[in-house]
């Protein structure tokens, strides 16, 4: 096998080759003339008429990836069994999966794990409830919960369609913080069937992310549950999202030379995340911030079906703008879409006030791309990982979840998300902040450190922790 360097994109083709009407060679001048780069080939079987191999191909998009199947297909000898790509490879058979924390060697070993030992353990929780959390997986386990609805940018794409993001958000609670984290998608879509399943499930748990529920229904979901339920419960697409948006615009304004105060704001996308973000920001001191949706600016003379509107136009707004997202964006200081993709062009920016900043944070295709708007903003940050400044909820929901847990917080309130927002913030010095560094990357191991300590220190003084945990570098029993 030759292996070369696998970074970038690539894709693994898959095809059979007549020994007696093609060589290898052949095929390699046809990849490389589309453009594509072999940089493994392996060998899957042989025999005398036909070799099967597997080619991985480094490409640089999409449109390439096409140029160079259509080339291997018009060779005569060839049939291409599978295109793959090393993203979808990484999915098969999903993500994560359950390991236990001690062997089962022998009999004695079985009858501690499961029954009958395992019965006095039953008893012990059943005499004392609290016990579930010395005794079961609940002080570590949140549920992540979505019910498909409003999954990235992409949509109401359904619950099986939303595993992949749920299964990642569960890696990215394990990786960064320790917690436990199961996926979960439900088939429904109805309020209060989704939170009298959830109440159903709660008792495994310590905690409860909602994920990806679209708004309005979102903001009742979580109200309900939270008062419900003696657990925390937190809609990361609102909650995680304002948290992270406020650090980064913090430290992004502190480059501009611009106040929250002065700062015309323009937040586009009002449902789960583009109410929240204006939420933190109206708590925060902005004066001059004006939501969009659709229909275009939310104003308080209009008259809305959704409640959720009608309040958010009475708290906004001030001048009473009306208009399409274009036209108010005229004179802006500060975007924000947690909208939809592609919704702006380089010349929408450019009638922005001078030095803007731009948070285009719809996933996985931001409102603009960076890469078009770099040399006239002061700011420019998206949600991916593959630009500089990832304003994503990533960087809030694990260390909020691990302070939670830690402190058996019986909710998340708002001083323990304004502490985890400066605790990101904080992050990085003045020194350090630049164009392109305005918030910590979610590899600083740092971060999840300083979230959890502030967290737990706000919980404790507003009176929500049940429990008083060590400090970060002291194991906590
Ligand atoms: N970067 C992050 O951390 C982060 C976090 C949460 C959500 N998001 C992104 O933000 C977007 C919204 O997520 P959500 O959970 O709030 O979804 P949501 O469905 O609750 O809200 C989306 C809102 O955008 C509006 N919208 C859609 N197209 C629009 C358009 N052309 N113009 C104006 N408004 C439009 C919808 O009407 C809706 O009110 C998604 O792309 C999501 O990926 C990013
Ligand atoms: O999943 C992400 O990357 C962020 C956010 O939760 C989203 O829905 O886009
Ligand atoms: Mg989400």
């Amino acid at each position: 096998m030759i292996q070369r360097n696998l970074d970038g994109n690539s894709i693994i083709i898959r095809l059979e080759m007549k020994t007696k009407t093609i060589n290898f060679g052949e095929v390699a001048s046809a990849i490389s003339t589309a453009g594509g780069d072999i940089v493994a080939i392996d060998v899957i079987s042989t025999n005398q008429d036909v070799t099967v191999r597997d080619l991985t191909v480094a490409i640089t998009d999409s449109e390439q990836n096409k140029r160079i199947i259509d080339q291997v297909r018009k060779l005569d000898g060839v049939t291409i069994i599978n295109v793959s790509d090393r993203t979808f490879l990484l999915h098969l058979g999903g993500k994560i999966e359950i390991t236990s924390k001690t062997p089962i060697n022998n009999r004695e070993d079985l009858s501690r794990v499961y029954t009958p030992d395992v019965a006095r353990i039953c008893t012990a929780i059943a005499e004392e409830p609290h016990k579930a959390y010395s005794l079961t997986i609940k002080r570590n386990t949140i549920a992540v919960v979505s019910d498909g609805s409003a999954v990235l940018g992409l949509g109401n794409i359904g619950p099986e369609a939303a595993m992949p993001v749920m299964e990642g958000k569960a890696m990215l609670f394990k990786q960064f913080a320790g917690v436990d984290a199961f996926p979960i998608c439900l088939q429904t879509q109805d309020t209060e069937e989704i939170i009298r399943t959830i109440k159903a499930i709660s008792p495994a748990f310590g905690g409860i992310n909602l994920e990806d529920i679209s708004s309005p229904r979102c903001f009742e979901i979580e109200e309900r549950l939270n008062k419900e339920l003696d657990i925390p419960v937190f809609h990361d697409d609102q909650h995680g999202t304002a948290v992270v948006l406020y650090a980064g615009l913090i430290n992004a304004l502190k480059l501009a030379g611009k106040t929250l105060e002065n700062s015309k704001i323009v937040i586009c996308g009002i449902g789960a995340a583009g109410v929240a973000c204006s939420n933190i920001l109206l708590s925060a001191g902005a004066k001059r911030l004006i939501g969009v949706d659709r229909e275009g600016a939310l104003v308080r003379t209009a008259v809305y079906d959704n409640p959720v509107w009608q309040s958010y136009a009475e708290r906004t707004n001030p001048e009473l703008e009306e208009g399409t997202l274009h036209e108010v964006l005229k004179g802006a200081d500060v975007f924000i879409g947690v909208s939809k993709g592609n919704l702006l062009t380089r010349e929408h920016i450019l009638t922005m006030a001078k030095d803007p900043i731009v948070f285009a944070m719809a996933n996985p295709v931001p409102e603009i791309m960076p890469s078009v708007i770099e040399d006239i903003v002061a700011v420019a940050a998206t949600g991916r990982s593959d630009y500089p400044n990832q304003i994503n909820n990533v960087l809030c929901f694990p260390g909020i979840f691990r302070a939670a847990l830690d402190c058996r917080a019986s909710v998340i309130n708002e001083e323990m998300k304004l502490a985890a927002a400066t605790a990101i913030a904080s992050s990085i010095s003045d020194e350090e902040r630049t164009k392109h560094y305005i918030i910590p990357s979610v590899f600083n191991d740092r971060v999840v450190k300083r979230i959890r300590e502030s967290v737990i220190e706000a919980a404790i003084q507003t009176g929500v922790a049940r429990r008083f945990p060590r400090k970060n570098n002291e194991t906590t029993s």
